[in-house]
C-alpha cells in the first residue's frame, strides 16, 4: 500500500490500501520504503510534505530480509533503522532509481558506505538528537554496575537481604576517579559533562587523533589506548564501530586495566570481544561490566555473559525515550525528503 497526504495523510497508521484513482494520480511521486512502524513524528512529516508516497513495513519487528529485498525494488529513498543491513545485495535489488537512504540512526555500521558511495546515492543519520538520552543511559548504567544495583535489588526482593553487613555489595564510587573515554565525540563529552558532578577527579580519552575542542569542553586529557587502560577506573566506550575498532576491547585491554575498573559500552557490541570479557569479567581483571550493545543482539539467553553478577546487559535502549525516538524519526524524515528534493540534507553522512 503505498500512502501520501490528504485524506490517507490523516490515517495514524498507514492501513491497507486499494488502487484508486487518487492513487493513480500519486504514482509520479518518489516512492519510499519504511522499513519499521517508526515513531509518529517522521511519518507525519513524510505523509504532510505531499512530495513522497511511501510505504511502511507496519510492524515493531523487522521486515523479513526476503520482503525487504522485494520492496525496495524501483525505490528512490529508504528509511531504515539499524537492523536493516543495506548492502550490495539490497542496492541492486533496488535498482537504479535509489538517491537517498536515511537511517534513523547515529550508528551507520549496517550500511556499506562504499557501495553506497559507488552508487551516488546519498545517506542521511541521526546524530546529535539523541546525545542526551544516550549520555543519560550511559550514567545510570554505570551506576547501576559499578553499584551493584541490579544485584542489590535481587537480593532485596529474594530474601538475601539479611542484617546490615559492613562490606556486602559494596561497589566502585565515582568520587576521585579517573574515567576514560574511548572515542571523543559529542556523546563522549555529554558523559563527561553529567558525570563530572559526581566528582571524578580526571577525564582521558583516547582516540585515532587529539580532539583538542571537544577535550576542552570537558577538561579531558588525550593518552595513548594503553594509558586509558592503565588509568581508567570507570572506561566507557563511545567509538563508531568501524573495521578499526572492531574487536578493539579485547584481552590486550583488559588485562592492562585496574582490578577495580568497570567497563561500560553503549556504542556497538562489535568493538569488544565478548569471550575475552566474559574471562576478564570471571577471572576479576576487572571489576565489572555494563553493556547496552552486545554480538549478536539479542544476547542470546544462555550467553555466559549472563551469568555473571557483575556484567549488567541492558537490551540496546540508550536511546529509548519517546522525545528522542520521535525526534531521530522526524529527522530521519527530513533527511530524506531534503536529499530526495537534492538539497543539503539536516544530517548527511559525508561518504
Ligand atoms: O545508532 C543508534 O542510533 C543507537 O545505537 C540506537 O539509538
Amino acid at each position: 500500500m503505498w500512502c501520501s497526504r490528504t485524506a490517507l495523510g490523516r490515517l495514524r497508521r498507514i492501513a491497507p490500501c486499494t488502487v484508486t484513482g487518487f492513487h493513480r494520480a500519486m504514482s509520479t511521486l518518489p516512492k519510499v520504503y519504511v522499513t519499521r512502524k517508526v515513531p509518529p513524528d517522521g511519518l507525519d512529516i513524510l505523509r504532510e510534505s505531499g512530495q513522497v508516497q511511501f510505504e511502511m513495513w507496519d510492524s515493531d519487528d523487522p521486515v523479513p530480509r526476503v520482503e525487504l529485498l522485494k520492496k525496495v525494488k524501483g525505490c528512490d529513498g529508504i528509511l531504515c533503522v539499524l537492523t536493516e543491513k543495506i548492502d550490495a545485495q539490497l542496492l541492486e535489488a533496488a535498482g537504479p532509481n535509489l538517491k537517498v537512504v536515511s537511517t534513523m540512526s547515529v550508528g551507520f555500521d549496517h550500511l556499506s558506505l562504499d557501495e553506497l558511495k559507488k552508487r551516488g546515492i546519498r545517506v542521511g543519520y541521526t546524530p546529535d538528537v539523541l546525545t542526551d538520552c544516550v549520555a543519560e543511559l550511559t550514567v545510570a548504567l554505570l551506576l547501576a554496575t559499578s553499584r551493584r544495583l541490579i544485584e542489590a535489588t535481587h537480593e532485596a526482593k529474594t530474601g538475601g537481604w539479611g542484617t546490615w553487613r559492613t562490606l556486602w555489595l559494596c561497589g566502585h564510587e565515582l568520587a576521585n576517579s579517573t574515567v576514560g573515554i574511548l572515542g571523543l565525540g559529542r556523546i563522549g563529552v555529554a558523559i563527561a559533562e553529567r558525570l563530572k558532578p559526581f566528582k571524578v577527579k580526571k577525564f582521558i580519552y583516547t582516540d585515532v587523533e587529539q580532539r583538542p575542542e571537544l577535550a576542552n569542553m570537558i577538561e579531558a586529557e588525550y593518552v595513548s589506548f594503553d594509558e586509558m587502560a592503565k588509568q581508567s577506573d570507570f572506561l566507557a566506550v563511545c567509538c563508531a564501530l568501524t573495521p578499526e575498532t572492531h574487536g578493539i576491547c579485547n584481552l590486550n585491554l583488559f588485562s592492562k586495566m585496574k582490578k577495580n575498573a568497570i567497563f561500560i559500552n553503549t556504542s556497538r557490541g562489535g568493538v569488544v570481544n565478548q569471550e575475552d570479557l566474559y574471562e576478564a569479567l570471571s577471572t576479576g581483571l576487572i571489576a565489572g561490566a555494563g553493556l547496552d550493545v552486545t554480538t549478536p543482539e539479542p544476547l542470546p539467553t544462555h550467553h555466559p555473559l549472563f551469568t555473571l553478577k557483575n556484567c549488567v546487559i541492558l537490551p540496546h535502549i540508550a536511546s529509548a525515550s519517546y522525545t528522542t525516538r520521535n525526534s531521530m524519526s522526524a529527522l530521519a524524515a527530513n533527511n530524506l525528503l531534503a536529499g530526495l528534493r537534492g538539497e543539503p540534507m539536516p544530517k548527511e553522512l559525508k561518504l
